[in-house]
């Protein structure tokens, strides 16, 4: 079966972006589809994939990671999303999109989109480890979860091959972990292990997590703006005084075509 796709990509966090607005081109999408999609040598290559779902006047974005496995919410993957509605499905700004996550809205910035992410969830200390080395960690659920760790220089956490080891009981379903440095005032860098993708260039989640992370840590007033360097790039994230998350970063479609994988 032929079917068309497209890839881009927000801080070079990548994606495959799947139309597939009455729900009949994938159906239920198999893990194992989204593998070969997401392979970087015999498939198209991604961090994840975007499928693009009509749900009522709107659209629903139905994000899965590079080993096939389901996540709640994709900050880069949703300015990319919005970016192909705009330019191929016609769709205007501000737009609604729904994810698993809740609905989300995204405008225009510029030549880049922000996303308003909604309310994030501080859920407490605990730590994470990697190559025998233990940092705490802050748990922060941005409709997904992740641990913000703070080291004392990137390289710290090695290359990353293997997630990091964290507690079960407090991660059952996985966890994605940042690990940040000062750069300057209300400036960071983080390096991401996502869950079920590895290391990856970016992570928007990621970056709104580490934004509050260390609002909290800085006791910043709400609507302090955090710039975030990642490897593939910067998004800026405020946390704002009505308690929303409000992510601005770059959206890029790069291609397009048809694929049988
Ligand atoms: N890269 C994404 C996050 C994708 C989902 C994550 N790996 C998870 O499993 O929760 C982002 O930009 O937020």
């Amino acid at each position: 079966m032929s079917y068309p796709f497209l890839k881009g990509h927000g801080t070079e966090n990548d994606f495959v972006v799947l139309p597939d607005a009455d729900g009949t081109v994938h159906g239920d999408l198999s893990a194992e589809r989204v593998r070969a999609l997401c392979d970087r040598r015999s498939g198209i290559g991604g961090d994840g994939v975007l499928r693009a779902v009509r749900e009522g006047d709107g659209w629903f974005m139905d994000y899965r990671n590079a080993d096939g496995s389901v996540s709640e919410m994709c900050g880069n993957g949703i300015r990319v999303f919005a970016r192909y509605l705009h330019e191929r499905e016609g769709e205007a700004f501000p737009m609604r999109i729904t994810t698993r996550a809740g609905v989300k809205v995204l405008d225009r910035a510029g030549d880049e989109l922000t996303a308003d992410m909604g309310r994030p969830e501080v859920l407490g200390e605990t730590e994470v480890s990697v190559m025998g080395r233990t940092w705490p960690a802050l748990h922060v659920s941005m409709g997904n979860p992740h641990a913000v760790a703070y080291v004392d220089n990137l390289a710290e956490a090695g290359p990353l091959l293997e997630p990091p080891e964290h507690d079960d009981a407090v991660f059952p379903e996985g966890v994605n972990v940042e690990f940040v440095v000062r750069r300057g005032e209300r400036h960071v860098a983080m390096r991401v292990h996502e869950r079920g993708s590895g290391e990856t260039r970016s992570c928007g989640t990621g970056a709104c997590a580490v934004a509050v992370a260390t609002a909290l840590a800085d006791d910043a007033p709400r609507g302090t703006s955090y710039r975030v360097d990642v490897p593939g790039g910067t998004l800026h994230v405020v946390w704002t005084e009505d308690d929303r998350v409000l992510m601005t970063g770059p959206a890029v479609l790069v291609a397009e075509g048809v694929t049988d994988l």
